[in-house]
């Protein structure tokens, strides 16, 4: 057996990478309502400004852009327009004093113009709105004075949005991320949104919300669903008590894991001497 047969791969081949027409079609084609591959996603702006006294090689590792003491948590509010996002996340940010980032500030002026003329988002509409979000949610767990978390509101109602914002822990593995989802009836949101004046979504959009909606998949274990049917107070006293919960069981698991690597290398230590 000849070295190159040798390393010939044991597994079936990953499929061959599109051919210039293919490739044309997938940057082209708006009509597929698909963000991958029909868009291709822009380069990411690493809005970060060089962190002073590090040494270049720590720049580098990825986690230690956030503070390393502690996980620094993300928490988005999910769910479709009227089920109390905005209302559950600045009731959350005021008792947990984190900063707070609303998801419908993100959305580029077309697609306001688009939601406010009764037009549901196509993924490729989403696709940078979720990114510039991920984003700006990272520049803020990194801001002094380093907030033990963030919340955002977005509704994140696919499985592959919230995929697109866990990017943010692959990429600094110092932050959690956890979903809220705010479960209510399609029938019950219709009514709020309904009731809420000054706003571009109007009622006739909820079906549609509710069209593109994937609850939670059973591997999705950072998403909790809360209850979002009784009343505003209500609701957001049983998100606080929730997200209160799941921060100190993270904390103290990462404890654990701390104290557990001390004693790893002390025992070390003790053996060196
Ligand atoms: N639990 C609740 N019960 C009744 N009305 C609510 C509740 N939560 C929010 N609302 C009202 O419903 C409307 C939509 O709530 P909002 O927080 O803006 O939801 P979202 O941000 O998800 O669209 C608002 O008018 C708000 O005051
Ligand atoms: O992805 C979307 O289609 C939008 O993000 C949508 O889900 C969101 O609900 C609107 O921006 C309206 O904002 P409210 O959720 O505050 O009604």
């Amino acid at each position: 057996m000849t070295a190159a047969d040798k390393y010939q791969p044991q597994y079936p081949l990953p499929p061959t990478p599109p051919n210039e027409q293919e490739h044309h079609y997938y940057q082209h084609n708006d009509s597929v309502d698909d963000m991958e591959p029909s868009r291709t996603p822009p380069p990411i702006v690493h809005t970060h400004e060089p962190i002073p006294n590090v040494p270049a090689t720590t720049i580098t590792n990825a986690n230690a852009l956030i503070d390393p003491s502690r996980p620094k948590h993300m928490w988005i509010v999910t769910g479709p327009a009227g089920c109390g996002k905005t209302s559950v996340a600045s009731h959350l940010a005021e008792s947990l004093k984190l900063p707070y980032l609303e998801g419908d500030a993100f959305h580029p002026p077309e697609n306001v113009a688009k939601m406010a003329a009764g037009t549901p988002l196509t993924d490729a509409d989403r696709w940078d709105w979720l990114i510039s979000l991920r984003e700006q949610a990272i520049l803020t767990l990194k801001s002094a004075p380093h907030p033990a978390g963030v919340l955002l509101t977005c509704s994140a109602l696919k499985r592959k949005y919230r995929d697109i914002m866990r990017v943010a822990a692959y990429h600094h593995p110092g932050i959690k991320i956890h979903f809220v989802f705010l479960a209510a009836s399609e029938q019950l949101l219709l009514d709020r949104v309904g009731q809420r004046a000054g706003h571009y979504m109007k009622d006739s959009m909820v079906k549609s919300q509710f069209e593109a909606l994937e609850r939670r998949q059973p591997d999705e274990f950072d998403m909790i669903d809360v209850d979002a049917s009784g009343s505003a107070e209500a609701v957001s006293q049983l998100a606080l008590e929730t997200v209160g919960k799941t921060m100190r069981a993270t904390d103290e698991r990462h404890d654990r894991l701390l104290l557990a690597l001390s004693e790893i290398r002390g025992a070390f230590g003790a053996v060196a001497v």
